[in-house]
């Protein structure tokens, strides 16, 4: 029987060691505080946002909340991000994504200062990550990698396949099972004979934002599946890129959706806003 990876749970273990590690911190004097900008009032974004806050307030961080009217210009944008980047009180910025069309979403992550991109967006942190040094990395990546090593899924010496190439998700998840000494090949729509490289996978990564793109015929027998894939079905129910039912039995291990990598994401951002830049 496949392993439910159960990333509600996991991240609830890790909210609780930062908790801790928060009050510990608070006792010596030091507080973290995160701000989060929002532009405009996509409903999905607005659960999102929630979410962070809520998360905030339970590890004992405070959070800035910066509700931006959809018309907001970029120029406008800019300008509060290099207030914040100032601002000695912030520790960490977070401009929640996706942004309204005429806002050129590049130059705004690349506006915010290295060492407070707690989403680890900018190139900066992208770079140092390649290479093998201190940064922030991707919340979601990271996620991931904490959801193998918790549930006792070695990587190193491992066929990894990541399905997925995107700036945020693929290529970090790709660097990350690299420095953990897996083999790593990273594939995506325009691979040709895709089922036969995912099928070499010992742990597949499925980052290819198309609902239920991954059948048991995309997977080898025994392989541990994680799914970041999100998306919300007519019927208003969650899927993943992974089709669960028909994969699942097939598999070692895999993740559901919801309750698997999501929730795993807000996990890693309070990460990174405790414990800021470390190797
Ligand atoms: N600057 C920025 N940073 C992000 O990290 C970022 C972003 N923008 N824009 C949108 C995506 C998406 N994302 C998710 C976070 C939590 C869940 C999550 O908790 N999902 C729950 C279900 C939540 C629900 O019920 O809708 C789960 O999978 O169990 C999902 C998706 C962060 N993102």
């Amino acid at each position: 029987m496949a392993q439910i990876i159960d990333g509600k749970k996991i991240s609830q273990e890790i909210k609780e060691e930062l908790k801790e590690k928060v009050a510990q911190m608070k006792a010596q004097g030091i507080e973290r505080c995160l701000a989060v900008i929002q532009v405009g009032n996509d409903p999905a974004s607005a659960v999102y946002v929630k979410n962070k806050k809520k998360a905030c307030e339970y590890i004992g961080i405070r959070s800035a909340s910066y509700e931006l009217a959809e018309e907001t210009t970029e120029e406008e944008l800019l300008k509060l991000i290099e207030e914040l980047n100032r601002q000695k009180d912030i520790d960490g910025i977070l401009v929640q994504l996706p942004l309204p069309k005429h806002i050129n979403e590049d130059r705004i992550l690349l506006a915010i200062a290295p060492e407070k991109d707690v989403d680890g967006f900018h190139p900066v942190n992208v770079g140092n990550l390649s290479i093998g040094r201190p940064g922030y990395v991707s919340c979601t990546p990271a996620g991931i990698i904490q959801l193998l090593k918790r549930s006792g899924i070695e990587i190193e010496g491992k066929e990894c396949v990541v399905l997925g190439r995107s700036n945020i998700v693929g290529k970090p998840m790709a660097a990350l099972l690299l420095r953990e000494n897996g083999t790593v090949t990273i594939c995506h729509s325009r691979t040709k004979n895709l089922k036969e490289i995912t099928r070499r996978a010992d742990i597949l990564v499925v980052a290819i934002g198309k609902p239920k793109y991954v059948s048991a015929d995309y997977v080898k027998e025994g392989a541990v599946v994680i799914d970041v894939g999100i998306h919300r079905m007519e019927n208003k129910k969650l899927c993943g890129d992974v089709d669960f039912e028909n994969v699942a039995p097939g598999t070692s291990a895999i993740t559901p959706v919801p309750g698997g990598v999501g929730p795993m994401t807000i996990a890693m951002l309070m990460h990174n806003c405790v414990e800021g830049i470390k190797g």
